[in-house]
């Protein structure tokens, strides 16, 4: 039998940066080192009053239970989702049941800006939850996001006033969320792990039961969120922001091949199997080896934003055209990232793992170095600004100061924000941060991009993945 649905259900989940392996994860036949980060997306999830929900026994509304509109009590279920930190960021759904077990389909309602993150997740949550749930009768939602200030630019930080009596943690950013520049942290990734997240366990698990179903809830969130980027990557992000921390290896795509769209005919039998790995013929193969690993005691990671994206999927489509044309040349420089990104993941390690020894981060900022070399050697050969001189430049630049270890262009890299590894000590974050403020590029750039501001964001290692929030921090937000 389900449990009993509580009335409120609160998960948050971190963002990451992939700190090695851009490029080589999406093959399985190679790694990535994913560092989960203390900045998150929370997810919070309330039951709207219905005469047969908990609460309604004659005492009155359960704690935190939401009242909902005169609509939503008498007539369909919606689920209402905002985003209080941004202006107009309400997306509200009807819910429909999908003949031929298509599932469970949400339709936007209004014509406002569509979400497509938060809708696939809501339909695909909610497939599985009425294929597995004793009850099909959601009852009428309520559903608020809040994230960390550091997934977005400070173009976009706190324009909005400060509300009275909102808890500290979330900042009002006082833009629509189209107009925030995002800093490159996953927000995506994060956000559907803590929507499917929040919503299963809402409905067919208890909050303790989150480590036992992890797996199952990994692979609920890869689905919703390959469908709803219309492309299969590599998962490191998600895979961070259920597991935390960890050594990354892809899942096989065919694993998702032939799930098709929510609503078509057979959706809910074909995506049952994948959420929960019964499909003999193709099993989840992701590895998150050491998940929720920590760095070396002593150590920091940072990132500092340039505010100026890139395009990730023009990037990543040239440098797969390279490889395919060049096999050879790719093989050997495929090679050699992964051998030293696997020897700089072991020292780590070594260093995580003996306290004692930790503390001479030499070998460390070699391996950096190196393997900051073989990306250089990519940039030039694949003729993508993966390493762009504007961005050696600033690495070049940090890794002079005294306690800065090394830095990287994580993940796809392009005019990203940067990876750092510095002494975990607030004088080496001061000078960082001085350097910055005072820093300008001086190299013409060969690919034509240029760095703005340049800016030490305040989010760090945060090693652990989707975990159980109290309600406490949200006052005033929901
Ligand atoms: N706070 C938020 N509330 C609602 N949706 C959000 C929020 N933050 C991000 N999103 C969703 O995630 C999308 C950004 O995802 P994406 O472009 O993949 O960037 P990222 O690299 O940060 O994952 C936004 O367009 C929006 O749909
Ligand atoms: C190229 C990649 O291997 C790494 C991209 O890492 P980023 O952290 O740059 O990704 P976005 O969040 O999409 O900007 C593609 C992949 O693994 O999917």
């Amino acid at each position: 039998m389900s449990p009993q649905p509580s009335s409120v259900t609160a998960l948050s989940a971190p963002g990451k940066v992939l700190l090695t392996g851009g490029y080589l994860v999406l093959d399985r036949a190679y790694t990535g080192t994913v560092f989960a980060l203390n900045a998150r997306i929370h997810v919070v999830v309330q039951q709207l009053r219905r005469g047969h929900r908990r609460g309604a026994s004659g005492s009155g509304p359960a704690v935190g239970e939401a009242h909902g509109t005169a609509e939503e009590q008498e007539g369909e279920n919606t689920v209402v989702v905002r985003s209080p930190q941004f202006v107009d960021a309400v997306w509200e759904y009807g819910v429909q049941r999908c003949s031929d077990g298509g599932g469970v389909k949400v339709i936007p309602k209004g014509d406002g800006p569509r979400n497509p993150f938060v809708e696939t997740s809501l339909s695909y949550a909610l497939t599985y939850i009425s294929y597995v749930a004793d009850s099909k009768d959601f009852g009428s939602l309520s559903v608020t996001i809040l994230a960390d200030s550091d997934y977005y630019s400070e173009t976009a930080t706190s324009k909005g006033p400060a509300s009275q009596g909102r808890s500290g943690r979330f900042v009002n950013f006082g833009v629509p969320l189209f107009e925030a520049h995002k800093t490159g942290l996953g927000s995506s990734a994060a956000l559907v792990t803590a929507l499917v997240s929040a919503l299963v366990i809402h409905r067919t698990m208890q909050p303790e039961d989150l480590g036992a179903g992890r797996d199952k809830l990994h692979n609920l969130a890869q689905a919703a969120h390959c469908a709803a980027q219309g492309k299969v990557g590599s998962g490191f992000d998600v895979a961070s922001a259920v597991y935390g921390s960890c050594l990354y290896r892809r899942f096989s795509p065919s694993i998702l091949e032939s799930l098709g769209d929510v609503g078509s005919p057979g959706f809910e039998e074909r995506l049952f199997p994948i959420v929960e790995d019964s499909d003999t013929e193709h099993p989840w193969d992701t590895e998150c080896v050491d998940f929720g690993m920590q760095l070396p005691r002593g150590m920091q990671l940072v990132l500092c934003d340039v505010d100026c994206g890139s395009g990730t999927p023009s990037m990543v489509k040239k440098v797969l055209e390279w490889r395919k044309a060049n096999r050879k040349e790719a093989d050997i420089l495929w090679a050699s990232l992964q051998n030293n990104n696997e020897r700089l993941r072991q020292e780590l390690k070594r260093q995580a793992q003996h306290p004692d020894a930790a503390g001479d981060f030499s070998d460390i900022r070699t391996l950096l170095e190196r393997t900051r070399q073989h990306i250089r050697t990519m940039t030039r050969r694949t003729g993508v600004p993966i390493e762009p001189s504007v961005q050696t430049e600033l690495l070049d630049s940090v890794s002079e100061l005294e306690g800065v270890i090394g830095g990287v262009v994580p993940g796809a890299g392009g005019y990203d924000a940067i990876a750092i590894l510095i002494r975990d000590d607030p004088t080496v974050v001061a000078r960082l941060r001085e350097h910055l403020a005072n820093w300008t590029s001086k190299v013409e750039d060969d690919f034509g991009g240029k760095i703005g501001n340049v800016r030490l964001l305040g989010v760090q290692h945060g090693s652990e993945g989707a975990k159980n929030e109290m309600l406490e921090q949200y006052a005033g937000w929901i």
